[in-house]
């Protein structure tokens, strides 16, 4: 059975989103930052990203994992692609030309968008946004996400969705590296049809219930 290593309070939460979507049948192993563990070698230690246990299934320590039938993969972008395209249904692709733009908007994601939108959320969490220092660095990783958002823009103020006039894998990548930014509320407010789609996305049952249960999870 599919194997997905990592707490919702992680980039856990695309796969996990994804897999609730789908319904599938997994198997949730709940690996927690180490940087989150007061001890992370002690005894009583919950199973973390530098636990012996965990490196030995991913060397590189970090979550999220997926393991299936023999098959070890990192990246949570790769992860739910991969689930996409092998059990997704309508959220995965129905031709290569839907294949390629659903890998095209998800690196997108990882290399445009996350960065600058991971910052403010960073900034956010550690009270940062109230001094200047904080504010100023906000507005710089905002600027960073403009010309993204602009293009993005452009796109929802034509189309629904990403790919194929549905919602698809390659939303919920955008929407779960996007939402780091929501940190930030005026960040959107320039660009409506994106802030209209990102409702979109997150009004969906699956990605409520995802939610849910990262909020049931200790802080
Ligand atoms: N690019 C990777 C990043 C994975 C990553 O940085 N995971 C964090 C949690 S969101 C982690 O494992 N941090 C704990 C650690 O590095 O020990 C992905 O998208 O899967």
């Amino acid at each position: 059975m599919l194997k997905i290593y990592g707490v919702y309070r992680s980039r856990a939460s695309r796969p996990l989103w994804l897999l609730a979507e789908l319904d599938l049948p997994f198997e949730h192993v709940p690996v927690i930052q180490a940087n989150r563990v007061a001890h992370p070698h002690g005894p009583e230690a919950p199973l973390n990203t530098a636990s012996a246990a965990y490196l030995a299934v991913n060397p590189l320590g970090q979550i999220p994992c997926l393991e299936e039938e023999g098959l070890i993969l990192t990246e949570s972008l790769a992860i739910t692609l991969h689930i996409a395209r092998t059990q997704g249904g309508q959220l995965g692709p129905r031709s290569e030309p839907e294949d390629a733009l659903m890998v095209s908007w998800s690196l997108f994601a990882a290399t445009a968008v996350e960065p600058p939108a991971l910052e403010i959320q960073l900034i956010q969490r550690s009270g940062g946004g109230t001094s200047p220092e904080g504010q100023a660095a906000i507005a710089i990783a905002a600027e960073r996400l403009r010309r993204p958002l602009a293009r993005l823009e452009r796109h929802f103020a034509a189309e629904d969705y990403l790919v194929g006039g549905r919602f698809t894998v390659a939303d919920l990548n955008l929407a779960e590296t996007l939402r780091y930014g929501q940190a930030h509320p005026a960040l959107l407010e320039p660009f409506p049809a994106v802030a209209a789609w990102l409702d979109r996305c997150q009004s969906r049952p699956a990605f409520r219930l995802m939610m849910e249960r990262r909020a049931a999870e200790p802080e």
